[in-house]
């Protein structure tokens, strides 16, 4: 198979879908590789790294496009990028269409066959290509937020840790997940006062034990969430209902009585958000303030660390990449279910019921859709 990387065009986003690593192993089974040029040069892979390891070097993203037959990426297709996508071709990245009308609809235009990482899953539950992304972001989110309850952020001024003899922040995490548990371990680690509240028990059961009480684990009822975030000095967003758009747990109205200065990581913006009040912000410009309150809300957290990022994703990806060459898009799909939960659109049509239900369209079985 053709497989193309083109060079990740999102503010800010040095990740990039195939470190010269995974290129030699898809070289290795008989496939070619077109990478467009400077694809990897925000992390330090060049395109001598990329040509070493077997690849093809093109200069435009255009060429990349039109070349191959599948499509590898980090970030959903920007705009442009839909514009080059034909029907037949195979793009496998991020992809959060629930909240993304206008993505959903070019994708069905396109006749493409999208798979989505994050709606992709494994056989404990977990989630294993949107995971290591949100170990990233969940870690990310403390660092986010202590830097937004700083002054000169309008937060504040608080160390989360506190010192000696003054009480440390107060920590809200909502949602117990990947990115919640991560958040939390940070959290603990730098003395801030920690809580997260989750809706599974069993969720509240695993915080429970891995901090050995040291993070309060709050079943979330409207009261207790309510009751938690007013008393925040800084929540972080982290809840998933899979495919979905995130439901909006934090109202205007909390916002408003929230503290003057707290801060709010929604790590959940590629959703949609959490919180009423968010709106997607980038690397560039990340925080804005409403009633008082630091909201800090970019789409692709990890592109600020895309080192590790990168390599952690591959690492995830690299399995099903090879998959899905190896077989062609048809049989590796039918072999996994797992992967088959990853297709959203194919052929113009929606996949994923989340989705479907999100946007209005007509749900098609993903097998039916297939072999149509
Ligand atoms: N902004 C960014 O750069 C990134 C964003 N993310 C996003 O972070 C979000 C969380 O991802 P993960 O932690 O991997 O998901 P996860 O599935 O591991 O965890 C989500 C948790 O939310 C809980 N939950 C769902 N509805 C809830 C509710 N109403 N109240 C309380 N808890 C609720 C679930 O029980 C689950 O424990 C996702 O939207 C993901 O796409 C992930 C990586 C990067
Ligand atoms: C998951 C996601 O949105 C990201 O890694 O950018
Ligand atoms: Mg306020």
């Amino acid at each position: 198979m053709i497989i193309g990387v083109p060079k990740e065009i999102k503010n800010h986003e040095y990740r990039v879908g195939m470190t010269p690593a995974s290129v030699r192993e898809l070289v290795n089974h008989k496939h070619s590789v077109l990478v467009e040029t400077n694809a990897g040069i925000g992390i330090g892979f060049t395109d001598e790294d990329y040509t070493a390891a077997g690849a093809t070097v093109l200069a435009t993203a255009a060429e990349v496009f039109a070349k191959a037959e599948m499509i590898v990426k980090v970030k959903e297709p920007q705009a442009v990028e839909r514009a080059m996508l034909r029907e037949g071709q195979i793009l496998f990245t991020y992809l959060h269409l629930a909240p993304d009308l206008p993505q959903t609809e070019d994708l069905i235009k396109s006749k493409a066959i999208c798979i989505a990482y994050e709606t992709v899953t494994d056989n404990r539950g977990g989630l294993p290509l949107l995971a290591p992304m949100s170990e990233v972001a969940g870690r990310m989110s403390i660092q986010a937020g202590a830097r937004a309850l700083e002054k000169s952020c309008a937060g504040r001024g608080m160390l989360l840790g506190g010192v000696p003899g003054v009480a440390p922040a107060k920590v809200v995490v909502i949602g117990g997940g990947m990115v919640g548990t991560n958040a939390a371990q940070m959290a603990v680690g730098l003395g801030a006062d920690v809580t997260v509240l989750d809706r599974s028990v069993d969720v509240l059961r695993r915080i429970n034990a891995q901090f050995n009480g040291a993070v309060k684990a709050i079943y979330s009822t409207a009261d207790a969430l309510e009751q938690e975030v007013l008393a925040a000095d800084l929540v972080i967003g982290g809840v998933l209902v899979p495919g979905a758009a995130a439901p909006k747990l934090v109202t205007k109205d909390h916002i408003k009585r929230m503290k003057p200065g707290s801060a709010i990581v929604d790590v959940a913006i590629d959703q949609g958000g959490c919180v009423e009040t968010s709106k997607p912000t980038t690397h560039a410009d990340p925080t804005y303030i409403v009633d008082d309150v630091v909201h800090y809300c970019v789409a692709n957290m990890p592109g600020a660390v895309p080192r590790t990022s990168t390599f952690a994703l591959n690492n995830a990806t690299l399995p099903f990449i090879i998959r899905l060459a190896n077989k062609g898009y048809k049989q590796a799909l039918l072999d996994d279910q797992h992967l088959m939960n990853g297709l959203n659109v194919i052929n113009g049509q929606v996949t994923n019921q989340s989705v479907a239900e999100a946007l209005g369209f007509t749900f098609v079985e993903p097998k039916t859709a297939l072999n149509a």
